[in-house]
């Protein structure tokens, strides 16, 4: 069977080639902001699913898509869409605890499971220096809360507790428990 990630994250397609799977790129073009919800839980597993649904043409298929926001008491955070914007998602975030949530669907064929899985962050205090050279990066842009775990916003980060790749954008653990619940076999290379 054919697996497609439906995402145009590269760190969600690194996170898929160090499981060593064969798998196509196929993004969705989905409008995420017309999506309705009341929990950041629904949202991100509702986006999951609709991006691998738009991106499903075949039932031979294994689709693979995910959703990831930041949720920090009633706010949620997506992708900052301006200097000012990272600036208030990364000054809100200062000195607390927030959570990462991914939702992930896999499609196969009529087979459809979708999950979530949430990830508890810690930041240190920032100063405004740190919130303004970090912004200088560019990092924040393209990332939910408007940071990289996993890059430069490595050193704003005391700890976790949970899953590292749930933050990045994709649980390699969930996405396997998924992929096994819907009684298909993932062979990883050797
Ligand atoms: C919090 C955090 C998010 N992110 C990224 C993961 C996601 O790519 C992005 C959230 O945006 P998403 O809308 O989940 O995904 P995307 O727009 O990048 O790609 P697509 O919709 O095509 O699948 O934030 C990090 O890379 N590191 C982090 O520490």
């Amino acid at each position: 069977m054919e697996i497609i990630l439906a995402s145009g994250s590269p760190r969600r397609k690194m996170l898929l080639e160090q499981l060593g799977l064969d798998f196509k790129v196929q993004p969705s073009n989905l409008d995420e902001s017309k999506v309705e919800f009341t929990e950041p839980s629904e949202l991100v597993q509702r986006l999951s699913y609709l991006k691998a649904n738009e991106v499903q043409s075949d039932q031979s298929q294994i689709i693979i898509a995910a959703d990831t926001v930041v949720s920090y008491q009633d706010r949620i955070l997506e992708k900052p869409a301006s200097k000012e914007e990272a600036k208030q998602m990364l000054k809100t975030l200062s000195g607390t605890t927030h959570q990462v949530l991914t939702g992930i669907t896999v499609i196969a064929g009529e087979i459809v499971n979708t999950d979530y899985e949430t990830t508890n962050v810690t930041f240190k205090e920032l100063t405004e220096k740190e919130i303004n050279d970090y912004i200088a990066t560019g990092e924040p842009f393209d990332k939910a809360g408007g940071y990289g775990i996993q890059s430069k916003g490595a050193v704003f980060v005391k700890g976790i507790e949970g899953c590292f790749y749930n933050v990045m954008g994709l649980s390699l653990y969930k996405l396997l428990q998924m992929i096994k619940g819907i009684g298909l076999e993932i062979e990883l290379d050797g």
